[in-house]
Order: C-alpha cells, then sequence, then structure tokens
C-alpha cells in the first residue's frame, strides 16, 4: 500500500513538471498527492542533472544556460530568468483503460523510452531548456554508445527520437496535450557518437489545434548543421493520450 502510494506520489510529481498540466490536472486527488510531505512526497530521480558522464562541453553548455534561469536584479533580489530547465523523469502518467481511478494510475513496467537505460552516459544524455518569451526551446544532448548506427556516428532512429521528444516537449508546454501527426528530418551530416549536440527548436505557427515546430541539430558549437527536422502537433484531448 506505502509503495503504491509513493509510486503515485511520483507520477503526480513528474506530470506536475509540466507548466499545462499543472494548471489542468487540478483533481484534488492528484493535488494531494503530490503535495503530501515526508515521508510519502519521496524525490523521484531527476534525468536532466549534470552526472559524471558528461563532457566537459555538455556541461559548460548546461551552466551557461541554467545561469540564465534566475538573474540577479541590482537591488541583489534574484528573480525568474529568460530560461528554465525542464526536470525530466522516466514515468508517465497511466490511466487504465475504462476508467479513471487513482490507484490504477501506474503501468508499473511503463517507462518513458529516453530515460530507460540506468548507466549514466550509455544511452540518451540531455537536458532541456524553454525560453517562454522567445517560444524556443535548446536541449544539450550526449549521444552515448548504445546508440550507435553508421560505425562511430550516431542512429539515425535516435536522433529522430531526440527530434521528436524535444519539439513533442516544446509542443506540450505551448498548447497542453499533443500527439505528434508528422515529423520530417533531414539528415545533412552525421553526428560522432559521445560528441554534444545542440538541438534547438522554435514554433512557426499555430492554428486551431495544429502546432508547427521546427527544429534543427547543430554542433555544440553551432558552427556544423547536422539534421532539419520539421514537426507538426495536434491537440489532443487527455482520453486520447492515454488511448481510452
Ligand atoms: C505529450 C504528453 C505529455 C506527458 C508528459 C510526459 C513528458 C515527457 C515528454 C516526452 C515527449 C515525447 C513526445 C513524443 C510524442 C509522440 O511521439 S506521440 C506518438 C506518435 N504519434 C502518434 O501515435 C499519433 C497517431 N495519430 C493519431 O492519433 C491521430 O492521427 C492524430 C494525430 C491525433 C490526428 O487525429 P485527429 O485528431 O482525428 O485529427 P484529424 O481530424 O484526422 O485531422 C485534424 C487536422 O490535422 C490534419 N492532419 C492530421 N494528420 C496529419 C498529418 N499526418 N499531416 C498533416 N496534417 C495532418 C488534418 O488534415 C486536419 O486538418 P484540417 O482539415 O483541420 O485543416
Amino acid at each position: 500500500m506505502l509503495r503504491s502510494i509513493v509510486r503515485i506520489s511520483r507520477v503526480c510529481q513528474s506530470l506536475g513538471s509540466l507548466p499545462y498540466v499543472q494548471t489542468q490536472l487540478g483533481h484534488p486527488a492528484v493535488r494531494t498527492m503530490s503535495t503530501l510531505p515526508w515521508p510519502f512526497n519521496s524525490a523521484p530521480r531527476d534525468f536532466s542533472l549534470p552526472n559524471s558522464s558528461w563532457s566537459s562541453e555538455m556541461t559548460r553548455l548546461y551552466e551557461h544556460y541554467n545561469s540564465q534561469c534566475e538573474v540577479e536584479t541590482e537591488d541583489g533580489e534574484k528573480q525568474r530568468g529568460p530560461w528554465r530547465r525542464l526536470p525530466s523523469y522516466n514515468r508517465s502518467l497511466k490511466y487504465a483503460k475504462g476508467g479513471v481511478y487513482l490507484s490504477k494510475f501506474v503501468q508499473s513496467k511503463a517507462r518513458l523510452f529516453t530515460r530507460n537505460i540506468k548507466t549514466a552516459g550509455a544511452a540518451f544524455e540531455y537536458v532541456m531548456f524553454i525560453n517562454k518569451e522567445e517560444q524556443r526551446s535548446v536541449c544539450i544532448f550526449q549521444a552515448g554508445h548504445l546508440l550507435e548506427g553508421p560505425p562511430g556516428h550516431v542512429h539515425g532512429g535516435a536522433i529522430a527520437t531526440m527530434i521528436d521528444s524535444v519539439t513533442g516537449t516544446h509542443a506540450t508546454y505551448l498548447s497542453g496535450p499533443v500527439m505528434t501527426a508528422n515529423l520530417n528530418i533531414n539528415y545533412r551530416s552525421p553526428i560522432p557518437l559521445g560528441s554534444t549536440v545542440l538541438l534547438e527548436s522554435c514554433m512557426d505557427k499555430k492554428e486551431g489545434r495544429k502546432t508547427f515546430i521546427s527544429c534543427k541539430v547543430t554542433s555544440a558549437d553551432s558552427s556544423k548543421l547536422h539534421t532539419e527536422a520539421t514537426a507538426l502537433f495536434l491537440s489532443v484531448s487527455v482520453s486520447h493520450l492515454l488511448g481510452m
């Protein structure tokens, strides 16, 4: 029983990190679970924080954007900066088919694809920052050895996964629950395995239920273009998203 409560509490924390979800998931039961005091509110692992596998380039870029999440005014007061780091967990809320009951929220073996390998640095190491004002995001991504496609380079499917995740998270941030309807990718130059790259996404337009996002992947110093993509996300109801 205690285990289930802790699990559900983690799920609520994970979803609660998205601003749209913060306003939309206002069900009293969910609010109560996510604000439970210790020991029920045990912190889940935030995968987007630095770890020992991060290259110096990745760490430098992280510090660059992270330092702009909070700025100091002339009076020495701290206030929110232009960027916001998005925490990242390996679980998502899962509703059971046929009914929304708190006890059935969690499908115990389900894990977010990009966060399901525990060894630090082996696969997808990334952290994403959002600039709300400019409606753009940046993701610092270091591709681990398990993501090999062509010898010594990153698999195109892994690159597509990262583009879908970054543009999908960006679209969710802007529009609430969405699903990818279309993703077009042009691979311009291979990404060396183990290197750190930047994924930058921006919103092109919003038309009714449609959110159009474009994304480019470049080397860490932005000098080399690796990949370009455009994506279309359609706003969906929570029940469509959860397959109910
Ligand atoms: C996100 C949740 C947060 C949870 C918190 C966890 C945080 C962790 C973040 C991780 C982030 C990962 C993000 C991954 C995101 C995926 O990868 S989602 C998985 C891959 N996508 C899918 O499986 C979607 C499968 N397709 C579908 O379900 C349905 O086709 C869709 C996309 C919902 C659209 O169906 P529909 O709602 O019935 O729409 P429909 O009426 O057919 O069309 C509406 C309009 O869109 C147009 N349209 C539809 N499809 C297309 C298309 N392919 N091309 C062009 N136009 C199209 C139609 O022409 C129509 O246009 P108008 O006539 O209105 O101008």
